[in-house]
Parts: structure tokens; sequence; C-alpha cells
């Protein structure tokens, strides 16, 4: 199976949000990494065929999926970023019409949703309206409502929004174990998601594809520059000032410092195991950098 990414472009009237994105999709799980405004759902949503690019071109198994329409959506998974469902009807009813939407037998679909609303842990809600979900709810209900048809290829805009640390781990675990002979591609700007479970990872940033490769291969491209040193203050103060700062570890009057940088920054650093974290801050920046205690 693969889905191909010829030359995509797009251009939001006189914003360029794609720039010549040229990629192959074949089974495995994919995270799509970069920070707010990359071009991440642009992207998807012409995966996914709701946007179509200005120029350039998506193919599956070797066909424009603008032409195959709804052979392509019958094997396709979507959860958009801003999945709302239908605010006055149960988990379950909603399940049962995205089922027929999709055109599931109703056999199949009563079973289908059964099985999903385990999957997701929202059994015991299914009678619930969604207008009463919580956020981290809704997420599960949109990633179920994704697998119902049992996709191919499986399109996640940030799926763990709005999931607390549980359910994102289970999320993974639901990933890893259905990405056998399935496309998975997942957004988000949180490293940890896709860390343990993305076969590969992509990063845009502003619209291009800057790299793309396994989180062993960025590993193993950063070992040698990741640094920490615990400082005074003012010291630690003049250092964020002049390198690539991954995280800042308060410590009493002291501050521990994790640095990207070639050459050791400080004659006190000592090298340790780089993370895709740093990756991301070594690529992205770290507008947050606050310090944590
Ligand atoms: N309909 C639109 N019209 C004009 N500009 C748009 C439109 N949709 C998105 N953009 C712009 O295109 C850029 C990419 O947006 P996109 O939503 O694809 O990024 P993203 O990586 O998904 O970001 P986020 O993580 O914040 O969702 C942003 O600068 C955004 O403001």
């Amino acid at each position: 199976m693969k889905l191909t990414v010829e030359q995509v472009t797009h251009q939001y009237k006189n914003f360029l949000a794609l720039k010549n994105i040229n990629f192959e999709f074949t089974p495995g799980i994919y995270g799509l990494l970069g920070p707010n405004g990359a071009g991440k759902s642009t992207f998807m949503r012409i995966l996914v065929d709701v946007l179509a690019p200005t120029s350039g071109m998506i193919n599956y198994e070797g066909r424009n999926i603008s032409i195959l329409k709804s052979q392509y959506r019958d094997i396709l998974g979507y959860l958009p970023q801003d999945f709302n469902g239908y605010p006055h009807f149960t988990a379950y009813q909603f399940l049962l019409y995205v089922a027929n939407l999709k055109g599931l037998s109703k056999s199949l679909a009563k079973q289908r949703v059964d099985e999903l609303l385990q999957l997701v842990g929202l059994i015991e809600s299914k009678d619930k309206k969604l207008k009463g979900f919580s956020g981290g709810m809704k997420r599960r209900i949109g990633i179920a409502q994704a697998l119902l048809n049992d996709p191919h290829i499986l399109i996640l805009d940030e799926p763990t929004a709005g999931l607390d640390p549980s359910e994102r781990i289970r999320l993974r675990g639901i990933l890893s174990k259905m990405a056998k002979n399935k496309i998975i591609i997942l957004s988000t700007h949180i490293v940890s998601d896709i860390e343990s479970v993305a076969d590969q990872v992509l990063l845009l940033r502003k619209g291009e594809l800057i790299e793309h490769a396994t989180p062993a291969h960025f590993l193993d491209k950063m070992e040698g520059q990741v640094w920490t040193v615990t400082l005074q203050e003012q010291k630690a103060l003049s250092l964020m000032d002049t390198f690539i700062i991954s995280n800042v570890h308060q410590q009493g009057t002291s501050i521990e410092l994790r640095i990207v940088a070639t050459q050791k920054p400080h004659l006190d650093a000592i090298n340790v195991p780089p993370k895709l974290e740093d990756i991301y801050v070594y690529h992205f920046g770290n507008p947050h950098q606050a310090i944590s205690n």
C-alpha cells in the first residue's frame, strides 16, 4: 500500500501554507511534528481530500485521490482538529449514525460501535450526550468514529489534545496494535506523543518538510550534542542567552540547564543521551522555556 505526495503546495489567498511537499507513505505510524502554524492541519486536510492542493497531487496506489473520491473515502479514517460530533446525540447514537453514513450494515455497525466504545474506554458513557463530554472524551469519540470502517489509512489531527496522561498511553497502545498493514499519520506538537510509537517522524516548519527519519536516526544524529550543567542563576541566565536550551530546572538557588550544542557549552557540562524533545527544540526553538521545579 502506498500513499504518495507529489509536489504539494497550498496557498491560502496570499499565504503560502505548504511548499512543495514530496513524500511516500507505506504501512506504519508517522508522526507529523511542528509548531503551531507549521501547516500540519493543512497537509492532513489535503491528504484526506477535504482540501484541494493549489498544485501537486496525492496518489493512492498510483491513482489521484481527487479522482478516486468515494473509493478513497471508503478506506480512510479521519479525525479533524476541530472535531465536535453532534452535541445532542449520545456517544452510542453518534457512532451508529457515522457507521450508517460509512455504509456499514446494521448488525456490523452495532458490533463495531460496541467494540470501539470499549477500545477507547467510553463504554460506560455510551448513553451520555456528547454535549456533556469533556475535551478528552470528545477526542476519544473522534478517534472511535475514525476507526468505524477499519480504515487502511488513518489520519489523526492532534489526537491527544485534551487527553490526560493515562489516556495518551492508552491511545499509543491502540495505535501500535493496529499499525500493521495500515498507514497511520498523526500530528502533534507534543514530542512524547510520538516518541515511542512513530516509525517515522516528519518535521514540518513554515510549510516545508525539513526532515524525516526514524526516531532512532534523529537521536543518533544528535548523539554527543546534548549537555547538562548546573550553575548559579546569573551564569545560567547568560548561557540561556547564548545556547539552545531544551530544559531548565530550578534547584534551590541553582539552575540545571539542558543544552543542545555541538561544542561543550561550559567546563562543567556533561554529555547526556539525546531525547526527541531536544531535536524538536533544536529545529523549532522553545518558546516556553519555563523553569520547572
Ligand atoms: N483558511 C485559511 N485561510 C488563511 N490562512 C490559513 C487558513 N487556514 C490556515 N491558515 C494559515 O496557514 C498556516 C498553517 O495552518 P495549519 O492550521 O495548517 O497549521 P498547523 O501546523 O496545523 O497549526 P496548529 O498546530 O496551530 O493547528 C497558519 O499560518 C494559518 O494561519
